[in-house]
């Protein structure tokens, strides 16, 4: 059985009660929020891509031991104007809309010139974000929306643009302890330049002044971009308590051709190029003194779109990411790619992701050419200084076939043992839930039968002392006849299932969640 990704999903904007099988630990208590997307076709068009879709806001809420599910898209101009027109008329990163053939040469100069300087969509269908004490849906553009955290309704819509020159930003920021948020944004040829910008948004009890916390925004670094015209397409980035690690890797957005696409009848994904001829530079950032440290480290191509963490240790600067060798993992979510799969029930053939550790020596003095400058006993990972005094990173592989890392994110930035990730068979859908420990690289998992989970979110337990010390939260899709989808509750510990939270109304695939403590 594979699952229909075309599928348009309805929204259940009501609560609806869960049944719960098993017990629900009493400290449990808050929203987890998860993102999507949920709708696909629209009058006669259709999304060519799944990141297309409309955003699907869905919610879990646990109080005193119940669990109420509710779902609502993301109405914002995006949706709003497709609805009107009751077609797709708001291009999307995989989709190119096209005015309507019926409508007159008036109505298609307009259009053609909102692509020529683009207004670009607000469809927020990746994460929810947190800035000061507003959450966020978002995506990659300079569009994010205000969301209602435990109603799910969409509230104004903000762009970044306003507070500094973003074109993208991504929908994976860092928050640390004091309750600041951090993200990394591309400027596109602004002012002659290309660069990404790395920002700081201020705690809650700093902006709770203000209507929109990004009015503070703080600039960190900008890091120039290797080439005025394709700068690097990236998806999140890692954050220690000294350093900012960002991957310019050759996954390129190729603007010119962008900014002819819609001429061409093009989407702008396919000025989207992966240049493996080209390496990857890794680039640290010491956050002290807000700039780029000297040594350049470099490694072979590659893909990545998820970092699992970052620490420090010994003068070394560790980092782990799911990476690819290849593009493949767009080219896959091609919704005529996933029909054809469901229909022929062959898998797909995209390249395996693989967790991979680096690690950056930190101190560089002394070293000699061609000396494996990583003196950490418990790694592979090397970085070799060469001639022009480059670093030359290779990773170590941890582990194979997992995506949607996450990890106990009060371990952001320290030494982590474990992370939580969905497990992938060749496939486009996750058929398992894992807990990987890196030091015995032993994996734990949990999966049934025809059910596919997704993101795996660790919640710690308050007063919890280990790194695994809390529950993982997943919304699980059953496709077992006769049975609802549940969100599924596990020991993070043992893996084991504490709860599930059955449903009656049909979950969708999504990308990304986020848990608010004690929002209810
Ligand atoms: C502004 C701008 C623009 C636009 C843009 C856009 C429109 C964007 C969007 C973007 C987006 C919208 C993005 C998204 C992303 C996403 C991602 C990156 C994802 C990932 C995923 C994954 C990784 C998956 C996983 C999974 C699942 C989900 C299921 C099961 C299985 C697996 C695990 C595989 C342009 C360029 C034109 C120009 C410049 C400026
Ligand atoms: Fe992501």
């Amino acid at each position: 059985m594979m699952y229909d990704y075309e599928k348009n999903k309805e929204e259940h904007p009501e609560p609806i009660k869960a049944e719960i099988k098993g017990s629900l630990p009493g400290w449990l208590q808050g929203t987890l929020i998860r993102n999507g997307p949920g709708l696909f076709s629209l009058g006669d068009t259709s999304y060519n891509h799944w990141f297309d879709g409309l955003a699907l806001l869905h919610s879990f809420t646990f109080k005193d031991g119940e669990v109420t599910y509710r779902s609502r898209y993301l109405r914002g101009d995006t949706y709003n104007s497709n609805m009107q027109a009751g077609r797709i008329v708001v291009s999307e990163m995989g989709t190119m809309a096209f005015p309507d053939p019926r409508k007159n040469i008036f109505n298609k100069v307009i259009t053609f010139l909102n692509h020529t300087i683009p207004d670009f969509t607000d469809n927020c269908g990746n994460n929810i974000v947190r800035y000061g004490k507003d959450y966020y849906a978002t995506s990659e553009t300079n569009y994010i929306r205000k969301i209602d955290p435990f109603t799910l309704e969409t509230k104004e819509k903000v762009d970044y643009q306003k507070y500094h020159a973003l074109n993208l930003v991504t929908s994976h920021p860092h928050y640390d302890k004091e309750g600041n948020s951090y993200n990394l944004g591309t400027s596109i040829a602004e002012k002659g330049k290309t660069k990404y910008t790395l920002f700081k948004v201020p705690s809650p009890e700093e902006c709770s002044e203000l209507p929109v916390a990004l009015k503070k925004l703080e600039v960190i670094c900008s890091v120039s971009c290797r080439s005025l015209l394709t700068p690097s397409y990236y998806h999140s980035f890692g954050m220690t308590e000294n350093y900012f690690i960002f991957i310019e890797q050759p996954l390129k957005l190729d603007i010119l051709k962008m900014a002819t696409a819609y001429l061409r009848g093009v989407s702008w994904a396919s000025c989207l190029k992966f240049q493996p001829e080209e390496n990857t530079l890794i680039h640290v950032i010491d956050r002290k003194t807000q700039k780029e440290v000297a040594t350049k480290f470099y490694t072979n191509a590659m893909v990545v779109y998820h970092h699992v963490n970052a620490f420090e240790e010994d003068g070394h600067l560790v980092f782990d990411v799911v990476a690819y060798n290849d593009n493949s993992l767009y080219d896959m979510f091609f919704l005529e790619t996933l029909k054809q799969q469901k229909e022929s029930g062959n898998s797909s053939t995209y390249c395996r992701p693989k967790y991979k550790r680096f690690a950056l020596p930190l101190t560089d003095k002394g070293g000699e050419t061609g000396e494996d400058l990583v003196k950490l006993k418990y790694t592979t990972a090397s970085a070799v200084k060469e001639k022009d005094g480059k670093i030359h990173c290779q990773p170590e592989v941890l582990c194979e076939g997992v995506e949607l890392p996450r990890i106990n994110y009060d371990f952001n930035g320290q030494k982590h043992r474990y992370a939580y990730m969905t497990g992938v068979e060749m496939s486009s859908v996750a058929t398992k839930i894992m807990k990987f420990d890196v030091e015995t690289k032993k994996q734990t998992e949990w999966r049934g039968e025809n059910c596919w989970p997704s993101e795996p979110v660790f919640i710690p337990t308050p007063d919890g002392v280990e790194e695994d010390d809390g529950v993982i939260l997943t919304s699980v899709i059953n496709s077992n006849p006769g049975e609802s989808d549940f969100l599924l509750v596990l020991d993070a510990k043992s893996f084991t299932e504490i709860a599930r939270a059955y449903v009656k109304a049909e979950l969708h695939m999504d990308m990304h969640g986020y848990f608010i403590p004690h929002c209810k």
